[in-house]
């Protein structure tokens, strides 16, 4: 770590490596003001070989949304360094690891825990849809938990291949007077808009995955189709020995979350409504994790504040839709 940026080193004790990803890795560090344990992760700039053009705008546009987003179940940067190769990002440390070690660990999780990874997942990304931006990249290797304890908070991080939604010419079209508008405009409007429901089946791969602890998409599978071929057709498997246990109402949200069709397919919001996720007993456990420190009263504060943003955010939400 010799061409570590002199301010970095000074402020960051940089120990031992805790997580290798695919591009960069993440090391253990202490801030030597406080001792405080941190995370930092690399994100080597070569990494990208094609157009660096792209990659740095891909990486600046990554740093933007990571310094903008604020929600318990979303990472948090706390501080941010660059050379000319590398970018290092200080996080808070989740030691807890990947869900994707989680889940190879423990074969398949618990419903119950399952359940309340998956609300928290599905709070993280109705606040990123919310706040006009798509995951795009949604998988366990991208959910950090924040102990080795079954109930924990998850985070969910990597917004490398994270979208924006921007007001687009056919919004603004669709606002003003359509006196000499083609009719095909409106219908193709319909369709518009729907990129983030990729991240609703995302997290359909992600539960279905948490719960019976095996992809329902992969390469060797009874079918004798391709990976692709299996996800455009939507076909896949609930092997019995596997889900046997498993209730009907958490089988269901997976069927809804899996339709091919992007438009028929549950949004993030419908699955919140799901009667799976109509679990009061859960839904208490993860507001007091996520929102640790209040008292019951300014929990329900924060609960009711975070369902007006969320209320208000949608109503506009789809006027960001591109
Ligand atoms: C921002 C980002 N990726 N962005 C990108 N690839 N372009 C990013 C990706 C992964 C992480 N991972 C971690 O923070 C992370 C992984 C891990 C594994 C064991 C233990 C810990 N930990 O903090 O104790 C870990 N933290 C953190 C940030």
């Amino acid at each position: 770590q010799s061409n570590l940026p002199k301010e970095f080193s000074e402020k960051y004790l940089i120990t031992k490596k805790i997580g290798a990803g695919v591009c960069g890795e993440v090391k253990l560090a202490f801030e030597r003001a406080t001792c405080k344990k941190v995370a930092v992760k690399t994100i080597n700039k070569k990494d990208f070989p094609a157009s660096l053009g792209t990659a740095t705008q891909n990486a600046e546009r990554e740093i933007q949304i990571l310094q903008k987003i604020d929600h318990p179940c979303l990472i948090k940067t706390e501080d941010f360094f660059q050379t000319d190769d590398s970018y290092y990002i200080v996080l808070e440390l989740m030691e807890g690891g990947e869900l994707f070690d989680r889940v190879k660990s423990k074969n398949q999780i618990e419903e119950s825990i399952a359940k309340l990874y998956f609300y928290q997942m599905l709070k993280a990304v109705e606040y990123l849809h919310n706040n006009g931006i798509i995951h795009r990249d949604l998988k366990p290797e991208n959910v950090l938990l924040s102990s080795q304890d079954d109930v924990c908070v998850i985070k969910i991080t990597d917004f490398n291949q994270s979208k924006i939604l921007e007001e687009s010419a056919l919004m603004r079209t669709l606002c003003g007077t359509p006196t000499y508008l083609a009719p095909e405009v409106f219908t193709d409007a319909v369709t518009v808009g729907y990129s983030r429901a990729v991240d609703a089946w995302s997290l359909g791969v992600v539960l279905f995955v948490c719960l019976a602890g095996y992809p329902p998409f992969h390469p060797n599978a009874q079918t004798g189709l391709s990976v692709r071929d299996q996800i455009t057709q939507g076909i896949y498997t609930f092997i019995p020995s596997k889900w046997d246990g498993i209730s009907d109402d958490a089988k269901d949200v997976v069927k809804r979350l899996l339709v091919v069709d992007p438009n028929a397919r549950l949004t993030i919001e419908e699955a919140l409504h799901h009667p799976w996720l109509m679990d009061e007993a859960m839904k208490e456990t993860a507001e007091c994790i996520m929102y640790p420190k209040d008292s019951g009263d300014a929990t329900a504060a924060d609960a009711t504040a975070d369902s007006v943003d969320a209320t208000v955010a949608s109503t506009t939400k789809r006027s960001r839709e591109n």
